[in-house]
């Protein structure tokens, strides 16, 4: 067991020690609950086996040749790439075997996948590749999942209802990044923790725990090629941050940007936008997800109108402007909104 001054300071703040491996953390939790049947478990344990894979495939894309394009599109309009669809039928296979879900809603797949579990007692909403546009050029990518309890009887074929759920009904979220390390950062709902793969042992250990995301942070991650079209609060929060020399840092992978304001502060920002007039970001697996994340984590979560969590989708593929990351920054972009209604 690997002792740090943090972790020898925090020893008394959390149950599980730093470098605990993520099977015996998920054991641990799921004993703290005298309730708890072990399935949540099970199907966390399912998406972990799942990244292994990934982060494998990913980590050897460039010369097994699945870099690239298929010649196929998504429900989105956006062109598939080979690991996006890999990394949909991983976890497909996955949490198909693992017969805890009964259905999947993907960014990859226009309809509802059916897992043929009808006793299964969740759905999964997944993005199984964010920022699929930089697997080519070596850059980090993630995957992004929520998992809700279904709301229709088990035994019988999943409904809609079991997925238009606001993200409050989330029973467990979070994300796996693929980068200079392959991290996992999930939640459910008692507080967050970040694991780190080790591939030589194949396991994941904890190695963040406990993680709270700093009330202020130096950058802002928003993508400035449409910031002509962006609203008028959404420009003057901008020229604020700039005013008070707060830096960029935009990756263009969703999960890379959220992870570092997740750690380090920070703010990111999808705005509405002439071509996405109500942002480009996904409700069900992308922005639900890390709304739950950074408000376990003291962040928060909008839509510009509403907090994130509170939104009730209508449609599976919905998208949502997002602004989310550190209390205090998007505390700034509420104000800035009520000055600006102020002078009207
Ligand atoms: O290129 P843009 O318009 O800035 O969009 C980048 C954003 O789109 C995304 O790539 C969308 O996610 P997918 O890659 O899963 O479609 C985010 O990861 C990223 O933050
Ligand atoms: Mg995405
Ligand atoms: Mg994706």
């Amino acid at each position: 067991m690997i002792y740090t001054e943090k972790s020898k300071a925090n020893l008394d703040t959390f149950t599980s020690p730093v470098g605990i491996a993520v099977d015996r953390f998920i054991a641990k939790r799921q004993s703290e609950f005298p309730h708890a049947t072990g399935d949540l478990s099970q199907l966390l344990r399912d998406i972990v086996i799942a990244s292994k894979i990934i982060s494998r495939e990913i980590n050897r894309a460039g010369l097994s040749g699945i870099e690239g394009m298929t010649e196929d599109e998504n429900i989105q309009g956006e062109p598939q790439r080979m690991l996006d669809v890999i990394a949909e039928y991983r976890f497909k296979k996955a949490l198909m075997n693992g017969q805890q879900v009964c259905a999947i809603l993907s960014e990859e797949s226009d309809d509802i996948i059916e897992t043929g579990n009808h006793d299964g007692k969740y759905v999964v909403a997944i993005d199984p590749l964010d920022g699929s546009s930089n697997v080519d050029v070596n850059v980090s990518v993630g995957t992004i999942f929520s998992i809700y309890k279904r709301v229709s009887p088990q035994g019988e074929p999943f409904t809609k209802e079991d997925f238009l759920q606001p993200g409050t009904a989330q029973v467990a979220a979070g994300y796996i990044l693929y980068g200079s390390s392959t991290m996992l950062v999930y939640t459910t709902g008692c507080g967050v923790n970040g694991f780190t793969y080790e591939p030589s042992l194949g396991e994941y250990f904890l190695s963040h725990p406990n993680i709270t995301q700093p009330e202020d942070g130096e950058y802002y991650s928003v993508n400035e090629r449409d910031k002509d079209e962006f609203s008028r609060d959404v420009k003057t929060y901008l020229y604020e941050l700039k005013a008070k020399k707060k830096g960029t840092r935009y990756v263009g992978s969703l999960v890379c940007d959220f992870h570092r304001n997740l750690l380090k502060g920070g703010v990111y920002l999808y705005p509405a936008t002439e071509k996405y007039t109500k942002g480009k970001l996904r409700l069900m697996y992308e922005c639900h997800a890390l709304a739950f994340i950074t408000e376990q984590a003291k962040g928060r979560a909008t839509n510009g109108d509403i907090r994130i969590m509170d939104i009730k989708p209508t449609e599976y593929h919905e998208r949502t402007p997002i602004i989310v990351g550190s209390k205090g920054l998007v505390d700034e972009f509420e104000d800035v909104q009520k000055l600006i209604s102020f002078k009207k």
